[in-house]
């Protein structure tokens, strides 16, 4: 029988797929290439063309497939405007000319997994793959549909307002003004942010504990339609997993011991709204089920109860876990997760940004003079600016917020010293590294504790120089790849 459709493998080069080079061509993008037949295979990259080269000429001498790659420039791996900005007119072309698009998910960022999602289920219809060493080659089912089921609108979204909400020329819409930041990467997560607002996708934000996953949901459910109705936050990881269904679901007057009034559940309290669903990575397998469940039929059922309820929340779920983690570690169910990572952000820790300490101290302080006379008027003194920009802070904002409040609260004058920040400041004691924390007296294997250590940095710069023998021993300070071989097979360790 003829073939009437051209079949392509669409894919991000990964960093396992580079990995491969210098040794028998592995990670996803071959793995698949090696299992499913494709007519042809066009790669995109954001990393360097000398660092892809040699990959795309060791699969070359592989497989007889046309390969085609194409370096795309993008200014961060994580941004939704650039990266749907080159992907779209790639699979527009394939489609354009009758090709069965099909869509390796693996290889690259979960916002570069979440834009061929989005289009591969919406605009062009495409078959999707993934890769793992647990599972090999799969087929991807995702078992919901975009367009019908969140963007029933997708068809009249133009390509233009597309491209319009993705320039960081829209101005930034009233509710994202709380979010303080002359950052560029949280600038573009604000626009990011207010383009997922708009739509009826849900969305989730990775970021360290404090670094205003919150804020954002809040931000995103005041610049949607939804505004008018209620925003209701849960912290999943507070809720003891026996009272977890009534709270989300709600339950009936006597459906366990202490059920002693019909009580609504966070959807129903939500209605029409948005639910946050703060620590998600936290919920238990159980839980994951049932919730997974409701999200799919749109229903619920309050605990002891016979009636149903029709659902009508915006989910916005936030986590400091990687999720994609723990779904390839089975900890998360894989269906929850795609269900729920259609917008994905990632809040940068405030060590990330830079700018904006400076920026957020003097906003917090004018803000809790607001609250409270006590801080009316308290300024930073150039030396308590200075302690603030050197301070190690973790990532949290919430830190910066109390350091301050505590250092206003003792300070004298108007003007707080540098004396009085520091004063104000808790540094935590350095966590002693493991390895040094063997217990002699039981006795200790140094052969083994110096294996370990070697092979924690010997693996570190053979990431971090593409696996380029030469270049990882130059930053290991061994006298050449030799030496670095020579270690490696020493204490057997694995590449
Ligand atoms: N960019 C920012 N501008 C102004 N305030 C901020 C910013 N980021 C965080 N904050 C403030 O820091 C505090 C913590 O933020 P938020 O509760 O949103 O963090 P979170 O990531 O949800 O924290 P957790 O994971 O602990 O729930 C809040 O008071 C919030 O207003």
């Amino acid at each position: 029988m003829p073939k009437s459709l051209h079949k392509t493998l669409v894919s991000w080069i990964g960093g396992n797929d580079l990995k491969a080079v210098g040794h028998e061509p592995a990670g996803p993008i071959w793995s698949t290439l090696k299992n499913i037949q494709f007519d042809a295979v066009k790669l995109l990259y954001a990393y360097p063309y000398e660092q892809v080269a040699p990959y795309i000429a060791l699969l070359e001498c592989h497989t007889d497939i046309a390969i085609e790659a194409c370096e795309v420039s993008l200014s961060s791996p994580v941004n939704f405007g650039e990266i749907y900005l080159a992907v779209e007119p790639c699979l527009a072309r394939l489609a354009s000319k009758g090709t069965e698009i099909s869509i390796l998910l693996s290889p690259g960022t979960p916002a570069m997994q979440a834009v061929w999602i989005l289009l591969g289920k919406t605009k062009f219809s495409a078959v999707f793959y993934q890769s793992s060493l647990e599972k090999g080659v799969e087929k991807v089912r995702i078992p919901f549909e975009l367009a019908a089921e969140f963007v029933p609108s997708i068809s009249v979204i133009s390509d233009n307002k597309f491209r319009a909400l993705a320039d960081s020329r829209v101005p930034i819409n009233a509710a994202f003004d709380n979010i303080v930041t002359q950052n560029p990467s949280m600038l573009l997560l604000k626009q990011q942010a207010q383009m997922l607002a708009e739509r009826h996708v849900p969305v989730l934000i990775y970021g360290e504990t404090g670094t205003g996953k919150e804020l954002f949901a809040r931000a995103i459910h005041n610049a949607s339609p939804r505004r008018e109705k209620p925003f209701i936050a849960l912290n999943c990881g507070a809720i003891p997993e026996e009272l977890i269904d009534s709270t989300l679901f709600g339950h009936k007057k006597g459906a366990f011991t202490g059920a002693v009034a019909d009580r609504s559940g966070v959807f129903q309290q939500a209605d029409g709204g948005t639910l946050f669903l703060d620590e998600f990575g936290e919920l238990s397998p159980q839980s994951q089920v049932r919730l997974l469940r409701v999200l799919q039929e749109g229903r619920l059922v309050p605990v002891g109860s016979d009636a149903e309820h029709p659902v009508d929340v915006r989910i916005i779920t936030a986590t400091h876990r990687n999720l994609m983690e723990a779904v390839a570690g089975g900890q998360f169910r894989e269906d929850l997760f795609y269900r729920v990572a259609v917008g994905v952000l990632h809040l940068p820790p405030l060590r990330a940004r830079q700018g904006d300490l400076s920026l957020l101290a003097d906003v917090v302080l004018k803000a809790q003079g607001g609250q409270d006379s006590v801080f009316l008027g308290k300024k930073l003194s150039a030396e308590a600016k200075k302690i603030i920009l050197q301070h190690p802070w973790r990532g949290n904002v919430r830190e910066l917020q109390s350091t301050l409040v505590r250092a206003a609260l003792w300070s004298a004058g108007v003007n707080i010293t540098g004396a009085e920040l520091q004063q104000a400041l808790f540094t935590m004691p350095e966590r002693e590294p493991e390895l040094l924390n063997h217990d002699v007296s039981q006795g200790v294997d140094l052969n083994d504790l110096m294996g370990e250590l070697a092979a924690h940095y010997i693996q570190n710069a053979m990431a971090h120089t593409g696996q380029n023998k030469t270049k990882a021993a130059k930053l290991l300070g061994l006298k050449s790849q030799q030496t670095l071989s020579n270690w490696i097979e020493k204490y057997g360790i694995e590449q």
